[in-house]
């Protein structure tokens, strides 16, 4: 999937929202744990139920790592559903990958040919040769993490280096690399004041912004300092939806939560 396909659903659907797909049995309702593969009972149920109202998922990946074989074929089975049911919906596994080149490239390989998803989180930590193999997938992204949303991104990501914070080095040199117009970059929406600094240097590309709802992020910062001429924002909320009721009616209050946000998104779009 290209950015102008995504672009193209956020003007159909008025929505720039993400569901994170954060699956912990311990969390969902427990009428589910009956089921053969309770992982993929919860998500399908959750998609069916919320798809209309957003343009991305985006799984992340140690929810399924967690519970072995059957979580990553519960994973298998996620993404498999959504590409033959929402092909038009942009596929995130959010799995935090980059490592040297050959190892790189195994790993882009797993998400994007075996998993076939649209896009990979990636750590910029190791440079250009271990981020260059995932972007040399054609119509695939790659999500650098460049100002992330917990309170350790203050350890080494604002840290000046030659005169410049290392998250604004991450956001200038990435764009050297070959294939960049393939990447996004992770920004947490707990940061929303470095958003303007951050447009300066990628104007245009599209940033993934988690940490509304559950860690405390504001929809209307995000986009008052983040939004492009393309939107290029994609906003995800995990556990505020997934996780809203834990009830026979845990799908209906997602998408209920997930409407809410849809909405004030629509609004955003109006003005
Ligand atoms: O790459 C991410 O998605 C990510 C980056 C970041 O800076 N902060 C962050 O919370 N995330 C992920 O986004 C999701 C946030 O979940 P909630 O806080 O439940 O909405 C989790 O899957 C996190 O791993």
């Amino acid at each position: 999937m290209n950015t102008n396909q995504l672009i193209s659903e956020i003007q159909k659907k008025k929505s720039f929202l993400c569901i994170g797909l954060d699956v912990d049995l311990d969390k969902i309702p427990k009428h589910l744990l009956k089921e053969e593969d309770p992982i993929f009972a919860f998500n399908k149920a959750i998609i069916d139920a919320t798809y209309h109202l957003c343009v991305s998922y985006k799984p992340n990946t140690a929810f399924y790592e967690a519970y072995g074989l059957k979580g990553w074929k519960a994973l298998e089975k996620t993404i498999n559903y959504l590409n033959e049911n929402h092909p038009d919906i942009f596929t995130i596994a959010d799995a935090k990958r980059g490592d040297i080149g050959n190892t790189s490239t195994m790993y882009a390989k797993a998400f994007f040919e075996d998993l076939a998803f649209d896009s990979v989180t990636v750590a910029p930590y190791m440079g250009k040769d271990s981020v260059e193999p995932f972007l040399a997938f054609e119509d695939k992204h790659t999500i650098l993490l460049a100002l992330t949303s917990n309170q350790g991104a203050f350890d080494f990501q604002t840290k000046t280096v030659d005169g410049k914070e290392l998250y604004k080095q991450v956001l200038e040199t990435s764009k050297t690399w070959k294939n960049s117009r393939n990447l996004m970059y992770v920004v947490g929406a707990t940061k929303a004041e470095y958003l303007a600094d951050i447009r300066n240097i990628i104007p245009d590309s599209f940033l993934l912004v988690p940490g509304v709802g559950a860690q405390g992020g504001n929809l209307q910062e995000v986009c008052k300092y983040g939004m492009a001429d393309n939107v290029g924002l994609l906003i995800n909320s995990s556990r505020g939806i997934i996780y809203a009721s834990n009830g026979e009616d845990f799908a209906q209050v997602a998408a209920e939560k997930a409407k809410e946000l849809q909405q004030e998104m629509q609004l955003i779009l109006s003005q």
